[in-house]
Order: C-alpha cells, then structure tokens, then sequence
C-alpha cells in the first residue's frame, strides 16, 4: 500500500476567490494547495475590463500570504458587448490568461453575461488567432429545459456550434458533470478539454436529497444521476490529458446556502487534494493523480510545469463541520468526515 506520494506541485484550473473580506478569508486555503490559479471573473461588477482584472489580482497578492508563493491568472468575463480589442490588449499586456462564457442567468452573478452566442463571434475570432482559451460554464438556461439536462444540451445548441465556427478556438468546458460531456471532449481534437471538480467526482445527485434537503452539496451544474459520475471517474483516472484538475472551489457564507433560496457552489479549497486523492485510490490509479493535477492543465494552457514537489501522505485529515472565518461560517466539502489523506505542508 501507498503510504506517501510526491508528485509537482499542482495548479488550480478553476477557483471563485471573490472580493473583499471573504477574498482574505478564503484565499491561502487555495495557495496552501496549488501554485497557480485561474481565477473566475464573476464578481459584482464583474470583471469585463484589463484594468479591472488588474486591480482584481492586485487585491488577490495583497491578501494572500506571500510565503505561499501563489500565482493568480486572470480571466475576462465576455458580456454581449464586449469589445474584442480589450481581450487582444488583455492578452498582449500578460492580464488575461483565458476568457470566460457565462451564458447569461446561467449560475451564480452570471446576469451580465452572454444572451447569444453570437454576439461574441467577434471575439472568438480574435481568441482563435491568438492563442486565448475560452472557458465555458456549459449550460443553456431556458426554463424549459430540465435541470438535469441543461449541460446535454449545451453541447447540441451552442458547444458544437462554436467548434465548427471556430475550429482552431482552445476551449476549457469546465467543471463537466455528464457522459455526454466526457464523451464530447474525447471526441474533439488536442483543443478541447475539460476540467473535473472535486464534489463530481465524489457525489451524485442522491446526495442533494438524502434524508433531506442538503444545500451544501448544491451548486451548478448540478450533480448528476450515478452514470455520470462513474464516467467523470474514468474520465479523470484515464491519464488522457484532455482531462485537469479545476476545483471549482465557490464559497458562500452558511446563511447564503441554509436558506429558502439558497445559492450554488460547493466550497472544496480547504480539502482539495486530499478529495482527489481519494477518488483516484478508489479508482486504483493514484498513479494517474500528478498528470491530472499538476501536467496536463499547463500543458494545455502552454505553460512552463512547476518545478517544485509536494508530498500526500497516508494520514487521515478530519475535516470540520464548519470553518469560522473572520465573521463568516463556511461548510467545507467533505464537512465532518475523515478522509484518508494529508497534504504535507
Ligand atoms: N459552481 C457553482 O455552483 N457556483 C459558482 C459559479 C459557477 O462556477 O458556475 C459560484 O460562483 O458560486
Ligand atoms: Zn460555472
Ligand atoms: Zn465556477
């Protein structure tokens, strides 16, 4: 049996750090785990501007603890307006690692974003000639399509639409949640890919009900029927580097979550590796973590990989019922269990 494993020290290809108090109480659980990370836009406003995203990551460093030597990457966040220029000078100046589409009321501060695809074709075009990823949040969000296939048609109505469009794009479908999906990006070339959070890997949508109503394990896309989760599993373990590691880490304060009208979003920093970790043992194939954590990302990304290891051990880590944060209660994923392994820090 493993007892310890070292492997490069991991990147983060999808975090919520948001703003303020909250950015300073949440962000070292990020930077303890991972070198880099994308950092999503959706704040309130959201970050649609290269002087904005500036700022963002300036407030980022300040609150991070330097020692940590963490290293925030900046997204835009497209709007039906957005002038295609500021994403090429956004790339150019070294603000704007990737651009986010969040089809318009798709998820949490996801109103500003984008009522047609189409409206930001211009834009597309200048990302496919230079290089810059488009990060989707995959899921169409007419009242008439049920929850449960909203990422399924996402695919058919707008995702394949692109991909002819715009063969060359790179396109990160993040935090994917179905067969359908895995079956799509494995279908596509070197240009396509995806990255698995944590909570799909480990839950199904059994878990949002069981005994009750659990808002703590809401958050969009929403989890899935079990099939879905045994192909994400796969998926992950596969060694296939269509496949990284993005967390989708989106903290609420527990007022926000335990309430009539709860928000979406899993809060996964805390424990993120050591989520990983378990599913990849389960699946016999820890072997397979370091590629899926800490290579295929960057290499998709283009980027130099890290040079410095860190070491998991076989050690239980208890995780909290709840993390107080300066005035904040936070429910971490994994909330009062024992999982089986610890990073080293
Ligand atoms: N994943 C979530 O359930 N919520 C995210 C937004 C998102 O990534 O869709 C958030 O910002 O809270
Ligand atoms: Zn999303
Ligand atoms: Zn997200």
């Amino acid at each position: 049996m493993i007892q310890s494993l070292v492997i490069r020290r991991p990147d983060d290809w999808h975090v919520h750090l948001r703003d303020g108090d909250m950015l300073g109480d949440v962000v070292n659980f990020t930077a303890r785990q991972f070198a880099r990370a994308i950092i999503m836009p959706n704040l309130t406003p959201p970050v649609t501007t290269v002087d904005a995203a500036r700022a963002y990551r300036s407030r980022i460093l300040e609150a991070v603890d330097e020692k940590l030597n963490f290293k925030p990457l900046m997204t835009a966040y497209l709007t039906d307006d957005m002038d295609p220029e500021e994403i090429r000078r956004g790339a150019d100046e070294g603000v704007f690692t990737a651009a986010k589409l969040y089809p318009a009321n798709a998820t949490t501060n996801s109103a500003a974003g984008v009522t047609d695809i189409k409206n930001i074709y211009p834009v597309l075009m200048i990302m496919a000639e230079i290089g810059l990823p488009l990060l989707v949040h995959g899921e169409v969000t007419h009242s008439d399509v049920d929850i449960f296939d909203r990422e399924a048609r996402f695919i058919e109505d707008v995702l394949a639409l692109v991909i002819k469009d715009f063969p060359e794009l790179k396109i990160v479908f993040e935090h994917i949640t179905t067969t359908e999906a895995v079956e799509f990006v494995n279908s596509h070339g070197a240009n396509i890919a995806a990255t698995i959070t944590p909570h799909h890997l480990e839950i199904n949508r059994n878990a949002i009900f069981q005994g009750g109503i659990n808002p703590h394990n809401y958050c969009l896309p929403i989890a899935k029927r079990e099939i879905h989760r045994l192909a994400l599993r796969q998926a992950a373990t596969s060694g296939s580097s269509k496949f990284f590691l993005g967390t989708d880490t989106a903290p609420h304060p527990v007022a926000a979550k335990e309430s009539a009208c709860g928000c979406a979003g899993i809060f996964n920093a805390p424990y993120a590796l050591e989520s990983y970790a378990k599913t990849f043992e389960e699946e016999d194939a820890l072997d397979k973590l370091e590629g899926f954590a800490s290579e295929h990302g960057p290499r998709f990304y283009g980027l130099p990989l890290n040079e410095e290891k860190i070491t998991l051990e076989r050690k239980a880590s208890k995780v909290p019922e709840k993390l107080t944060l300066g005035e904040t209660d936070i429910i971490p994923f994994h909330a009062g269990t024992t999982l089986n392994w610890s990073l080293v820090v």
